[in-house]
């Protein structure tokens, strides 16, 4: 019986934890794709532990990610996200919830790469503004039209995100919906080919 068969019949979240093996899962996105609240879920449904990027570096830096970006600028704030990345990442296997732009920095990138299975979270411009309107913390959409910059940031960073092992679209439904997503996306890795071994921690 190959991996597959053997994997039927038992729950979703049983076939997607043994397809991911001891694999990082790693989801990226643009600002507010939920990649921190479905990676939450999806880490407790794995009983995987989870990690969210953005308040690691707060609370490494002891500062908010504004603060950061104030005090040292966009290029100072990708340096310290690659070196918490690529440190999380060696602690695997972990669910990992990135900020928006780490998979759009090279370096951050070709550690995620590396590192484990990556899920690209896609939404559409108005769920996007939907979602991010509600909140003002997020520095790179304090300009004087976020809803065009958003809409920038989509045209620029989404040939990158598409770079992720798979996509998975993120819509207004109820989260657990999206959660399931994730699991069957994940089941579908075992009998995988190109990610096999992919991402293994030693
Ligand atoms: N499927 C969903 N349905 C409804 N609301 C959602 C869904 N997914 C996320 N949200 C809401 O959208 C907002 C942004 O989600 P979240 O913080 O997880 O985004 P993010 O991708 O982590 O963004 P950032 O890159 O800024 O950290 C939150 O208020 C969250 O509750
Ligand atoms: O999209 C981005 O570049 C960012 C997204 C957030 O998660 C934070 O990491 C920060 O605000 C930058
Ligand atoms: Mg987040």
């Amino acid at each position: 019986m190959n991996e597959v068969a053997s994997l039927a019949g038992q729950p979703l979240s049983e076939q997607a934890r043994q397809a991911l093996g001891k694999r990082n899962l790693i989801f990226v996105g643009l600002m507010g794709a939920g990649k921190s609240v479905i990676g939450r879920l999806v880490a407790q449904t794995l009983s995987i532990p989870f990690i969210d990027t953005d308040a690691e570096i707060e609370k490494v830096s002891r500062m908010s990610i504004s603060e950061l970006f104030a005090a040292y600028g966009e290029t100072e704030f990708r340096a310290l996200e690659t070196r918490v990345i690529e440190r999380l990442l060696k602690q695997g296997p972990r669910v990992v919830s990135t900020g928006g732009g780490a998979f759009i920095n090279e370096a951050t990138r070709a550690q995620i790469k590396l590192g484990g299975v990556s899920i690209w979270l896609k939404a559409d411009l108005d769920v996007l503004w939907d979602r991010v309107s509600r909140r003002d913390h997020r520095p790179l959409l304090k300009t004087e039209n976020p809803r065009q910059t958003l809409e920038n940031l989509m045209i620029q960073r989404y040939p990158v995100y598409a770079e992720a092992d798979m996509t998975i679209l993120s819509e207004n439904v109820r989260k657990e919906v999206m959660v399931d997503e994730v699991l069957k996306a994940l089941a579908g890795l075992s009998g995988e080919g190109d990610l096999a071994g992919k991402g293994e921690l030693k």
